[in-house]
């Protein structure tokens, strides 16, 4: 199996700064994974390049053909005295069928709120109405930037169980940047540290113990994360399983880590 999206030797310099430095990195179709990094590390504007807002000074992405991309970004600020409801707003700016925003916002997991103004909204509606207009794209890839941000923790909980039911319904592929060092969602397939460069990647618990990750983030987070879990009812297919077998110690090799899941997933 080919990825959906490739970087190879990314760099993105903007003026006299380097802002990502060779970043290596492969997202396969199903896969949820995780980017976690300190304030300014280039996680959004990794994402950005991948989403074609940002060249690369170096380097190549190599997108699937066809690729449709959803994005959920970080923040959305509305004017608050603007007059639009969310079946409206959806239908901006293409139209789309009122039947596909009905259900994209039962997808997105709010149903019935159509007819509500945005303004209105909790912070959670509207990360979903976010989400459900991401799902409109008929995504291969979802990618989210903080999208749980301002949500409390039963809100990113249910935010994260619902990203985990679209992968199930849908096989879309998840590329999500984590506001919360703490919290990272436990049905990433994989975590991948960044730092202006990939520190170390793997699974959440093999991140979690790598040493470079604790070096980066201290005491702060104790050198864990407090993964999100619910209950499963089946099982998933974790292509980036093979960092499992890696020590924690090892975790720090994110090249090999990648080259380990490719030659996994190859079909
Ligand atoms: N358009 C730009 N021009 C110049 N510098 C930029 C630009 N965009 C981002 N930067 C710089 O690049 C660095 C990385 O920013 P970026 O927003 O990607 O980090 P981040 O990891 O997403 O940070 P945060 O966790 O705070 O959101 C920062 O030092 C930022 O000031």
């Amino acid at each position: 199996m080919t990825a959906l999206i490739e970087t190879s030797g990314l760099t993105i310099r903007y003026g006299g700064a380097t802002i990502l430095d060779r970043v290596d990195l492969g997202i396969g179709r199903g896969e949820i994974v995780t980017i976690v990094g300190p304030n300014g590390s280039g996680k959004s504007t990794l994402l950005r390049s991948l989403l074609g807002g940002v060249s690369p000074s170096r380097g190549t992405i190599r997108r699937a053909p066809g690729l449709r991309i959803g994005y959920v970004p970080q923040r959305l600020v509305l004017d608050p005295t603007l007059p639009i409801t969310v079946m409206r707003f959806l239908g901006l700016p293409t139209k789309v069928p009122s039947e596909a925003r009905v259900a994209a916002l039962e997808a997105a997991g709010v149903p019935g709120i159509g007819e509500r103004q945005m303004a209105a909204l909790s912070g959670g509606q509207f990360q979903r109405v976010m989400l459900a207009r991401a799902i409109l794209e008929k995504p291969d890839l979802l990618i989210l930037d903080e999208a749980t941000a301002g949500l409390d923790q039963i809100g990113a909980a249910a935010f994260y169980q619902r990203i985990e039911a679209l992968r199930t319904e849908t096989g879309c592929a998840i590329l999500m940047v984590s506001h919360d060092l703490h919290v990272v969602m436990s049905a990433s397939d994989r975590v991948i540290c960044l730092n202006g460069h990939v520190c170390c990647e793997g699974t959440p618990e093999v991140v979690a113990e790598a040493p470079v990750y604790r070096a980066l983030f201290g005491e702060g987070t104790k050198g864990t994360f407090a993964l999100y879990r619910h209950k499963h009812d089946h099982e998933h297919d974790h292509v980036g399983g093979d960092a499992c077998s890696h020590g924690p110690a090892e975790a720090l090799p994110a090249a090999d880590a990648h080259a380990g899941r490719q030659s996994e997933a190859a079909e």
